[in-house]
């Protein structure tokens, strides 16, 4: 019996048959126009602001200006059936198409009584709110499970282990990625847990963040702050130049990745209790920036270039060569530049009674060399090391964005 008249259910479409199929049949629910909004820019408050999901040049959730919140979380395979992960990456695509639109998958309140909602509901009618869906592929779709050896990037692989690290296995790795960013938490949610309902049997979560207040600067935006308390993200790649140069991928080596990136996500601790005892001085002089104006220590604007050969009256550097900055910095790696699209998070108190916070680092870049580099640089020296543990680690490949009847990675099975 049926509990409505009219409407039209997408459930039919997302309830696990082949995946393929799956894609191609929403063409339609959505509309090929599902435009992208102009004038709100992510990280503000309108909730109809909507991007599209097909046939983009490049995935969403990356040059996107960050949103205010983001649900990251990484998956492990449980199957070893190249047509099962096929199917599941064709079921994300369409879902993934449906949700950033802002629309149920399937139906929270089916006309028959008896049937389990296909969505849980819980975005209903809040609006798409910027949501953007972005999907990594780790390094591990490529080992003798699915037969993709082949596919491999050569430049792809498990990130070695890096000075200081401090990874808890339980948040490192990861077959999968979905990184989830909207200007409204429950958005972010609703879509990962829609979509982690959709791998069962398939997919199993293995690590999660939930990240608020967004910790970089993209097209657009004022810079914010991480929970230290410094501007972050002042000197992040904002021109379509530096995307080109250091974030997307060009296709050579494997022609499925053109137009693609790859996401380095890493969950930072911040041992904020010690922070919070070291005098303002020292502070700045870890970051080699201005707390309140977010300067560089040899400027007074926000955006002055940094004065890293700059001394003072003692012959002192002004900016520490330790300093965060000064180890990051393009000027100081060869020209080297990422993409940071990081988060601030928190999971409450730990065991001891300190607050549990840091920095959902995430950065992207078309060879995961760069973070190595940085990394490297920055674990050895950085004096910002006395107050961040790097606790969990992944690196993914991020396909370019589908056509519309296709599904991410699809190239791969072919
Ligand atoms: C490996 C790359 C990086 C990690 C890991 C990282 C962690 C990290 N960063 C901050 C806070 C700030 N970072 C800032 C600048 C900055 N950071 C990186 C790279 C990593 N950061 C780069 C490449 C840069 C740009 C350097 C430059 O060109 O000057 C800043 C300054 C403001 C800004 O430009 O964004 C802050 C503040 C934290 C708290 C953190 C780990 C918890
Ligand atoms: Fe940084």
């Amino acid at each position: 019996m049926s509990r409505h008249d009219g409407g039209v259910s997408r459930r039919a479409f997302l309830g696990g048959t082949l995946g393929g199929i799956a894609a191609g049949a929403l063409v339609g629910f959505v509309g090929a126009d599902s435009a992208q909004g102009s004038a709100p820019v992510a990280g503000g408050t309108d909730p109809t602001l909507q991007y599209p999901f097909y046939g983009q040049a490049h995935p969403a959730g990356v040059a996107t200006p960050p949103q205010r919140h983001c649900l990251f979380m990484t998956f492990d395979l449980t199957t070893t059936d190249a047509s099962a992960l096929q199917s599941l990456l064709a079921r994300w695509s369409a879902a993934f198409d449906v949700l950033m639109a802002g629309h149920e998958l399937g139906t929270a309140d089916p006309d028959r009584p008896h049937a389990v909602p296909t969505d849980t509901g819980e975005a209903t009618d809040l609006g798409p709110n910027g949501l953007t869906l972005t999907l990594g592929l780790g390094p591990g779709v490529f080992d003798d499970r699915f037969g993709l050896a082949a596919r491999k990037p050569a430049k792809f692989d498990h990130l070695p282990a890096l000075p200081s690290d401090q990874l808890q296995d339980a948040l490192t790795g990861g077959d999968l990625s979905i990184q989830a960013c909207a200007d409204d938490p429950q958005v972010a949610f609703h879509a990962v847990r829609d979509l982690s309902r959709l791998a069962r049997g398939v997919a199993v979560t293995r690590w999660t963040v939930m990240g608020f207040g967004r910790a970089s600067a993209g097209q657009g935006q004022t810079t914010p702050r991480n929970l230290l308390g410094f501007k972050d993200g002042t000197r992040n790649i904002r021109s379509d130049a530096d995307l080109g140069q250091f974030v997307w991928h060009d296709g050579q080596d494997q022609a499925w990745m053109k137009g693609g990136t790859y996401q380095v996500a890493r969950k930072i601790h911040m041992h904020v209790e010690n922070w919070d005892t070291d005098r303002i001085e020292d502070q700045e002089r870890v970051f080699g920036r201005d707390k309140r104006s977010g300067a560089p220590l040899t400027g007074t604007g926000e955006f002055d270039t940094p004065d890293f050969a700059k001394t003072d009256a003692s012959g002192a550097r002004v900016i520490d060569p330790q300093a965060h900055v000064a180890l990051a910095a393009h000027e100081n790696n060869g020209g080297l530049k990422i993409l940071r699209r990081s988060y601030n998070f928190t999971d409450g108190m730990d065991e001891t009674g300190q607050i549990d916070a840091g920095l959902l680092f995430l950065a992207y870049m078309k060879d995961p060399a760069q973070f190595v580099t940085l990394q490297t640089r920055l674990g050895s020296s950085d004096a910002l090391n006395e107050y961040i543990s790097h606790v969990g680690s992944g690196v993914f490949a991020v396909p370019p964005t589908p056509e519309r009847g296709h599904f991410i990675g699809e190239a791969l099975f072919q």
